[in-house]
């Protein structure tokens, strides 16, 4: 199957007809191509969505907001059909892109169709000598550039917002999973979304992620993914003071004290640990366990992680899909042998998974479980992003405050205790951008989303996310 842009309402082939192969991570097969685009196509996607502009932005907010709530009825009447896309592309179980991915791309639509009917702005009275007023207005061309662990999802997360506003986009979706996002065109065309208004790019980040971040005409980035294309995405917009929104990863803290509610905990960190083969930002990969239960929870954890059903993601049965990508896998498994060499035993896992048939070739990783190494080791430090996790026991709240805060990211935390006062101390002490009390990925899209230190740049989430993609301008009237 090929896919191909989707530029000013029509698909069409890159200019360069060169392509890269898409491969199937249930099998290692390949199973079709993507544009290999370059920055021709990247041109012609910016004049379309230059072009859509004025259209767009001029239309009132309830005609954007109702194509926007067709484009989410659209994603509802496919969803059987982008969840098994998207499990295929991606590698994650079927039954998790059904209930969770493809839901979460409706709803983005969905909220941010209706929050921009609710959005208003400030006044600032001065009395009797005058009074202040601001607008915000769409800025005009954005770029959203999005990664492959959650890809409708985060795909929509950011083009919602954006086209909500009132600006026009053009995307790049990971071209590790690009089929879902390429779906999406005919969804907004069936919504009766104007041509240009979206416009989907495929192909590698240098060939085309560049060219989008560098080009003068998109003065707008929201971009998710690797901390060091962050960076190189920062450096290009810096000196061209473009507007920027990072989403970057994360070496989240799972902090559980020994007054937890233990069940609870156990079922929540096995979850927090490897829901899509620990490939969200947001997965506690540290894991902090209070002296007294230590014991107690490497016990009860390894039994019910080495449960846990390494299957093809097609099944309904399986916990535990494929890795995204062979580089994807080897890069884990290469964390696991450095995990060994900095002193730390294996207690479950470790091991890449052979299944038979079709699928013996897929990139299948056990869930890994590891302890006995120093919180400063590279293991503790880096993100892996993958199925792995590491044990450390503590003794105090300044002892595993010093080691959860010791990383050069700050996206996400998680706190266990049943003890509300320290809930909050620790909260308030924990360097990271979202914090869960009792729970794990709780999510209410009206809430500031993003990360401190090296895990991000900015907000994602509710009206931040609305007035991220707006101008914002104060009118000072005398009286
Ligand atoms: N949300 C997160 O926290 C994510 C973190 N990661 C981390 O990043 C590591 C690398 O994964 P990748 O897939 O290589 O992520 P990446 O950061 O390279 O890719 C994310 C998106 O950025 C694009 N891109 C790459 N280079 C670019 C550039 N120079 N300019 C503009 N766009 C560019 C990619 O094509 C993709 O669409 C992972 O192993 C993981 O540790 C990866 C995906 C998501
Ligand atoms: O918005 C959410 O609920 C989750 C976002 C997750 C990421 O940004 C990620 O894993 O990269």
């Amino acid at each position: 199957m090929d896919i191909q842009n989707f530029i000013n309402g029509k698909y069409q082939d890159p200019i360069g007809d060169a392509w890269l192969e898409n491969i199937n991570p249930a099998t290692g097969e390949v199973y079709g191509r993507i544009p290999d685009s370059d920055e021709r196509d990247v041109e012609l996607a910016v004049q379309a969505a230059q072009a859509a502009f004025p259209i767009w932005s001029s239309m009132s907010i309830q005609e954007r907001s109702a194509i926007l709530m067709k484009v989410s009825e659209g994603i509802e009447k496919r969803l059987p059909e982008l969840a098994a896309a998207e499990s295929k592309d991606n590698g994650k179980p079927l039954k998790l892109a059904t209930r969770v991915d493809i839901p979460r791309a409706r709803d983005n639509f969905a909220f941010f169709a209706t929050a921009i009917l609710h959005d208003s702005a400030e006044t600032h009275d001065m009395g009797e000598s005058g009074f202040n007023y601001t607008t915000r207005k769409p800025i005009g061309v954005a770029a959203c550039i999005s990664p492959w662990n959650l890809p409708l999802y985060l795909f929509t997360w950011k083009i919602a917002p954006a086209l909500a506003s009132g600006n026009t986009v053009v995307a790049k979706p990971s071209e590790v999973t690009p089929v879902t996002a390429a779906l999406l065109g005919e969804i907004c065309n069936e919504a009766g979304m104007p041509a240009g208004v979206l416009n989907i790019i495929h192909g590698l980040g240098g060939r085309v992620g560049t060219p989008l971040t560098e080009h003068p005409n998109v003065p707008v980035i929201s971009f998710t993914g690797g901390t060091q294309t962050g960076a190189a995405i920062a450096r290009i917009a810096a000196p061209k003071f473009k507007k920027l929104s990072l989403e970057l990863g994360g070496k989240n803290p799972n902090i559980i004290f020994a007054d937890c509610d233990f069940d609870d905990m156990l079922k929540t960190t096995v979850q927090s640990s490897f829901a899509n083969q620990g490939q969200i930002c947001l997965c506690g990969s540290r894991i902090f366990i209070e002296r007294p239960i230590y014991e107690k929870f490497k016990q009860a954890f390894i039994e019910k992680v080495s449960k846990l059903k390494v299957g093809p993601p097609s099944e309904d049965s399986s916990q535990i899909g494929a890795l995204v990508s062979e580089p994807h896998l080897n890069k884990v498994m290469s964390y696991i042998k450095l995990a060994e060499e900095e002193g730390g035993t294996i207690l479950t896992g470790g091991e890449r998974v052979k299944l038979d048939g079709e699928h013996a070739n897929g990139y299948y990783l056990r869930p890994t479980v590891i302890e006995g190494l120093e919180y400063t080791c590279r293991t503790n430090q880096e993100e892996i992003f993958g199925p792995v996790v590491t044990l450390t026991p503590f003794d105090s709240e300044e002892e595993v405050l010093t080691m959860a805060n010791s990383t050069t990211y700050g996206l996400a935390a998680t706190i266990w205790t049943s003890n509300l006062k320290r809930a909050h101390r620790v909260a308030s002490r924990v360097e990271s951008g979202i914090i869960w009390v009792n729970c794990w990925l709780v999510r209410d899209l009206r809430t500031p989303f993003g990360g401190m230190k090296n895990s991000g740049v900015g907000r994602e989430g509710g009206f931040e996310a609305l007035h991220f993609f707006t101008e914002t301008r104060n009118v000072c009237v005398k009286l």
